[in-house]
């Protein structure tokens, strides 16, 4: 059956979401607050406005009338969702879920207060001497990140009192919406991090992939790979903990859960997203049977999945670019990363270029049993010969 889907937030990952839910012949209108966003590009309708504007969010609602809403983005006006489901709208997950997580301070609480997950210790800071006496608690290092960010924007590390006057400006400079509190939490030296993506079903199981190990710089994703390496009992905790958090928040859908691994204290939750994540991309290096976008897709329609099976290895690597454009950009190195085997190009069709904006991917593939490291390295080296200008 054909559903009208509005899609709220047209990066790369709703780009590739809007590919799947055409070819299950559904009819998706687009929307963010910028013209020819990657999503846009494929999908039978558009909008722009802001969706921080509940009155704008709620116009367009009113003019579409969707069957369900997809948020892709957290800068939304989460709170009308719950009048969105209230008027019998599908909100993915949930409107519950959308609302918590896009604030640290809610899914914190109901991860650690509430469920009882692990996470790294952390105090709230409304001003600048709270924060001071937070980090007094915490202890250096600590990380300093707004209670409304993504990609890492606002975050910092801070090593000594000496730099939580800057830690404080920048989240303050890269905190989204209204809520100027930020969240100081222990840092955790962990060995590796981890995203556990996982399938929430209207009629299933909850459904597990095998874990995405990923490397981030600044707060943002660099580079991830499938599967990680990580031992039986590290994977049933991070299971147990994305099966608890993913039922308290309701609804269907996949969800993009983040764990730190430590040999000393074990899992520990760090957050979670609940739609497609980036470090997931790797999925479209055929990966899986199902990408992450392939599985949102099913689980949103309410459609069968009889299984995931995990079929390759596989690398991704991000294309920053290192300009500001004038213009469109153009892109060079497609020749090279064309030539190299079991490689996909995935150039996201942004319309301008930023410094340090993500522009597209590289992914490779190879066997399972082949040498993950050799193939990280090689996506890599791929993915720093595509230039943005
Ligand atoms: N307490 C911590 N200790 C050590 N490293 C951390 C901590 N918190 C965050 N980081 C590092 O920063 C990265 C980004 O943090 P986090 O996921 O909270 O930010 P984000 O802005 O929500 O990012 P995204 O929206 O891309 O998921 C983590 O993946 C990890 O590498
Ligand atoms: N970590 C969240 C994430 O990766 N989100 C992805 O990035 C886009 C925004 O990109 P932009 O900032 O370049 O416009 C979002 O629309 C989403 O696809
Ligand atoms: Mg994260």
């Amino acid at each position: 059956m054909t559903k009208k889907i509005l899609l709220l937030g047209s990066g790369e990952l709703g780009k590739e979401f809007v590919i799947a839910c055409q070819r299950k012949g559904q009819y998706v209108i687009a929307c963010d607050s910028y013209a020819h966003a990657p999503a846009m590009q494929v999908a039978d309708e558009c909008e722009v406005f802001h969706m921080l504007d509940g009155d704008a969010l709620m116009a367009v609602v009113e003019k579409h009338k969707p069957d369900i809403i997809v948020p892709e983005i957290e800068a939304i006006r989460t709170e009308k969702l719950y009048d969105c489901e209230k008027m019998g709208i599908q909100v993915v997950p949930s409107a519950r879920a959308v609302n918590f997580t896009m604030n640290r301070k809610e899914i914190r609480e109901l991860a650690h207060t509430e469920l009882g997950l692990k996470t790294a210790d952390y105090r709230y800071a409304k001003t600048f001497d709270e924060l001071k006496a937070a980090a007094d608690v915490i202890g250096f290092p600590c990380i300093i990140k707004p209670l409304m960010s993504s990609s890492g924007h606002g975050q910092s590390k801070v090593d000594s009192p000496a730099d939580l006057a800057h830690a404080w400006e920048y989240a303050c400079a890269g905190a989204r919406g209204d809520v100027k509190e930020v969240i100081v939490e222990q840092f955790i030296p962990f060995d590796s991090e981890i995203t556990l993506l996982t399938v929430t079903q209207q009629n299933g199981p909850t459904l597990f992939c095998q874990p995405i190990g990923h490397v981030q710089k600044g707060g943002d994703y660099r580079e991830s790979f499938q599967p990680a390496a990580i031992s039986p009992e590290m994977l049933k905790d991070a299971q147990d903990m994305a099966e608890k958090i993913t039922r308290a928040l309701t609804g269907a859908g996949i969800w993009g859960v983040e764990f730190f691994l430590s040999h000393k204290d074990g899992v520990i939750f760090s957050e979670l997203s609940p739609r497609p994540h980036d470090t997931g991309m790797v999925t479209l290096a055929g990966t899986q049977n199902l990408s992450e976008f392939e599985l949102h897709c099913r689980a949103v329609l309410g459609l069968p999945i009889p299984e995931i099976t995990q079929e390759r290895m596989g690398a991704s690597a991000v294309i920053l670019s290192e300009v500001e454009s004038h213009g469109a950009p153009k892109y060079s190195g497609e020749e090279e990363v064309c030539a190299a085997t079991n490689t996909y190009l995935r150039i996201f069709g942004k319309p301008e270029a930023h410094i340090g904006r993500r522009m597209g991917v590289v992914v490779c593939w190879d066997k399972l049993d082949a040498d993950q490291e050799a193939l990280r390295n090689k996506c890599k080296a791929l993915a720093s010969k595509v230039k943005v200008y």
